[in-house]
């Protein structure tokens, strides 16, 4: 009962005064409970404690005793509101303020701006209506008119005396600035002081500009001797909007135009016009001004429109990545993906998208799209080979499929089985192609692409070098993503298919379904009525492997391959590495032409002449004809797979076309870093977007490059995502690290390093260059910068409280607090955080903490304790003072 009592009482104290209590009131406005008894009990009340109910009488005498800590603690009380009104309503009240300020500071601050736009229009209105009455009344000639077109201007000065107010001055020295309002008032002293007029301007101008400022407030004109009681309206009106001022204006100039008919008038028309001359120059110069403001927005506007329109056309190089895509459109690659997906394509960020897609795709967004054609025929002219030359040349074909469906297998099946005797030298070396020689003397190269996912780049050049592509699916699995994949790159490159459903051997092989999961895909096979040749075959017991064979020379015999071999050598770059005792070497599968010992080429941007090549069983070739993998010594910087190869007249040419290209490409590369700028990273990561870590993976063969940067951008999440920018074989360089450097990139070395120079500008330009020789760790490294990346979780630890059981007002040290601790512990450094009816209404830092007369660090729960909390000094008794700390906890990515 009691405990309901004590609600009821508390609930209605607010409201019912009888019911205010001493503690209470004490409380509210911070006074100590003792005096109030104390004073109380002198005036004769019957006070027994601070429980006491304090009756009206007592409050008024109360209140009228303590007024002056009264007083004091309502200011505290506005302070706090305010504060409280700024941290719960966040810049609201501070805009409140400032609004209620400006309001308050219109008409000097805000609407000076304004008046003069008006100005302008009133001006040309007035000039129009003068000129039409002008023509009307007097039919006076034109000159006469601009005269008098002046003079209504002046006419409101001068007349603004009998009929105009203070709003108007205001507006007029608003207007035509200090010298003019002096005009004004030179003609109101006129009348009364002529003498003052008549001694000098010099007199009169500081007397001028004087009154001039006053009238600049609405207040100060006001405060203003009263005239006239239409001035007294209009003053009224002026502290008003100025729309109505103007209206006002204009109405008046409309009847001073009526009165300029008066001959006397218009003399004194001609006197201001004359006056007024100093104010037409100004107008000149202003319209000049515009006019000049006007050019220069003009062109500026101009060249903004073609710098759009230059942004707006891309220059992009086939086979240009999702990725890149949409680095240089300026949009994010999952809305490059999703329109490719709207194609129908299914593309990873890595892939490489053909011309047309990357068309469709940029028009979409708005682009234009130019083929750059990569550092190509301009420089190296393609010759038309003459039907004669033309001589049949081997099938180059692919193995494609899925993951684990058997394409090294059958690779390796036909290598070992189709090795000619002899030719059987050397153990077998990774060149990524080789070429296999039949019984019957037919040829046939295999490029061995690698067939995971993170090679799709290769994968998609390959196709471009490839006649034939052999789909591999597994009998016992079925049609699967990546086998899509292939069918779709086949198909785009207009790539002859031959199907091989392997692993027939297996006992739950389907070989139907396999066939129907392929005519759903719209790969029809021969058995069911299609143009696809297939074959059905095991890798493991050889089964059928040479059906194949076989089927992939009767396609060639149909695709009737012909390629002229008595001509310098084309072709493309299979796959290039680092070889510590060869140096750059690089597989070429040359297409075109005799490739022979010493020819000087092009690969892309790299260059050389011939020293060696071997073939894939590390045999010396002098020659290779069209068709034929070789793996060429002799290059002078690294080729990138898929780089077109090419013969040349001489080194020198070769030196200075791979120059040309470096120069395309640098111009490439530095429109790629656009949009990696730091600043965009860091707009993104404050806008909340997605944080980005652009990364630069330089390695020793082309093969690892690929799977590790495809590795790290599968490090990306929701929250972060990995961006290689630029990737290749080769030391770091230079170029590498002022790449890294604009694009706030970090590098990452896969058993390469940066040679002395990058090694230095890395230095200078705090480029972070990481080098790994396991790709493991390189992913962990990566892994953990990401985590770095993710904001860390902030939280908030309770490491105390302690309850307010008495306040002491101690001078120069404000409100100290005599505490408590019934949690955890105080500590000296913690933030504080003041409750109030369990409502935070302070948070800040303790200034001091003691026991007794002791500063001391801390205070555990149980004891009592001395604190003041700084720059707050409203701390009442009840109240809970916690200190809490704030963790970050690191995000991770798993
Ligand atoms: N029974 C049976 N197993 C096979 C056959 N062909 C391949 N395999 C097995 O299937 C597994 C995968 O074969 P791989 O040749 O490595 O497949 P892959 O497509 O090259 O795989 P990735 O290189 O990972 O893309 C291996 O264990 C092979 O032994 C076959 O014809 N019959």
């Amino acid at each position: 009962m009691k405990k309901k009592n004590k609600k009821f009482r508390y609930s209605n104290a607010g409201s019912k005064k009888e019911k205010l209590r001493i503690y209470k009131f004490a409380s509210e406005y911070n006074l100590p409970t003792e005096q109030i008894i104390e004073f109380l009990q002198k005036k004769g009340y019957e006070v027994k404690n601070h429980m006491s109910i304090l009756s009206d009488e007592m409050e008024s005498d109360v209140r009228e005793h303590f007024k002056k800590d009264i007083e004091k603690a309502e200011q505290h009380y506005k302070k706090i509101s305010e504060f409280q009104k700024k941290r719960s309503g966040g810049e609201e009240p501070k805009r409140e303020e400032k609004s209620e300020a400006e309001t308050k500071e219109e008409p000097r601050i805000v609407e000076l701006p304004e008046s003069e736009e008006k100005q302008d229009k009133t001006d040309t209105e007035e000039v129009l209506e003068t000129q039409t009455e002008e023509v009307a009344a007097a039919e006076e000639k034109a000159e006469q008119a601009e005269t008098v077109e002046t003079a209504p201007k002046e006419e409101i000065q001068t007349e603004s005396d009998k009929f105009k107010t203070p709003a108007e001055r205001e507006l007029e020295n608003r207007k035509k600035g200090l010298k003019i309002v002096g005009k004004i008032e030179l003609e109101k002293d006129k009348k009364k002081e002529k003498e003052e007029k008549a001694q000098s301007e010099k007199q009169t101008e500081p007397h001028v500009v004087l009154e001039d400022k006053k009238p600049k407030t609405a207040d100060e004109t006001a405060g203003e001797p009263a005239k006239k009681k239409k001035k007294k309206k209009l003053k009224a009106k002026s502290k008003g909007k100025e729309d109505k001022v103007e209206e006002v204006v204009s109405k008046k100039k409309r009847k001073l135009k009526k009165l300029q008919v008066d001959k006397k008038e218009v003399e004194e028309a001609i006197k201001r016009t004359m006056m007024s001359l100093d104010d037409s120059s100004v107008s000149e110069r202003a319209s000049l001004r515009k006019k000049k403001k006007k050019e220069k927005q003009e062109q500026l506007e101009r060249i903004i429109e073609q710098k759009e329109l230059e942004q707006k056309k891309l220059k992009v190089a086939e086979y240009i990545a999702v990725g890149e895509l949409a680095n240089l459109m300026g949009v994010s690659v999952n809305e490059v993906i999703q329109k490719c997906i709207g194609l129908g394509l299914m593309v990873s960020i890595n892939q490489r998208l053909d011309f047309e897609t990357i068309e469709l795709i940029a028009s979409d967004f708005g682009f234009e799209v130019e083929l750059e054609e990569e550092y190509l025929s301009d420089l190296i002219e393609e010759e038309d080979d003459p039907g004669e030359s033309l001589k049949p040349r081997p099938p180059v074909v692919t193995i494609m499929g899925h993951v684990d469906h058997g394409k090294t297998s059958l690779l390796d099946f036909i290598r070992r089985t189709n090795v000619v005797a002899g030719e059987a030298g050397g153990i077998t070396q990774h060149i990524g192609a080789y070429k296999v020689a039949l019984e019957d003397g037919k040829e046939i190269t295999f490029l061995d692409t690698p067939g995971h996912e993170a090679f799709t780049a290769m994968r998609a050049r390959g196709a471009q070098i490839t006649d034939i592509v052999v789909l591999v699916v597994a009998a016992d699995d079925a049609v699967m993503p990546q086998t899509v994949e292939a069918i779709n790159h086949a198909l785009a490159a207009n790539v002859s298919i031959i199907v091989a459903i392997n692993k027939i051997d297996k006992p739950n092989a389907n070989t139907e379904k396999i066939k129907q999961q392929l005519a759903e895909r719209n790969v029809l096979v021969e058995d069911w009525g299609g143009k696809y040749q297939c074959v059905e075959l095991s890798a493991k017991t050889g089964k059928n492997v040479d059906l194949l064979l076989e089927k992939i020379l009767l396609e060639a015999e149909m695709l009737d391959l012909k390629a002229n071999p008595d001509r310098p050598a084309r072709g493309a770059v299979i796959e290039s590495q680092l070889d510590k005792g060869r140096g750059i070497t690089a597989t070429i599968l040359v297409q075109k032409g005799t490739l022979r010992i010493s020819d000087p080429f092009v690969a892309g941007t790299a260059y050389g002449r011939v020293r060696a090549m071997f073939d894939e069983r590390g045999n010396k070739v002098k020659e290779a004809p069209p068709s034929t993998p070789v793996l060429v010594l002799g290059f002078e910087s690294t080729p990138q797979a898929g780089d077109t190869f090419a013969v040349v007249e001489s080194e020198r040419e070769a030196r200075e076309i791979s120059i040309k290209r470096m120069q395309i490409k640098r111009e490439q590369e530095h429109r790629q870093v656009r949009h990696m700028t730091l600043e965009e990273i860091a707009n993104q990561i404050s806008s909340g977007g997605i944080k980005e870590l652009p990364i630069i993976v330089k390695g020793d063969v082309d093969g690892s490059v690929e799977a590790l940067s495809d590795a790290l951008m599968k490090l990306s999440n929701d929250e972060v995502s990995v961006k290689v920018i630029h990737k290749g074989v080769g030391a770091i360089s230079e170029g590498d690290v002022l790449l890294a450097a604009a694009s706030g990139a970090i590098i990452i070395g896969f058993h390469v390093r940066p040679n002395s120079n990058a090694r230095k500008l890395a230095e200078t330009e705090k480029v972070d260059i990481r080098l790994y020789n396991i790709i493991y760790d390189a992913i962990n490294a990566v892994k953990s910068a990401l985590e770095g990346l993710l904001s860390p979780v902030v939280s908030e630890e309770l490491v105390g409280a302690a309850e307010v059981r008495q306040v002491f007002k101690v001078p120069k040290v404000g409100t100290v607090a005599g505490c408590y601790v019934t949690d955890g512990k105080i500590t000296r450094n913690g933030k504080v955080r003041l409750y109030r009816d369990g409502i935070a209404i302070y948070e800040g830092q303790l200034e001091s903490l003691k026991r007794f007369k002791d500063d001391v660090r801390e205070v555990e729960k149980g004891f009592e304790c001395g604190l003041n909390i700084a720059n707050f000094n409203d701390i009442k008794v009840g109240d809970v003072v916690e200190v809490y700390k704030t963790v970050e906890t690191k995000k991770t990515l798993s």
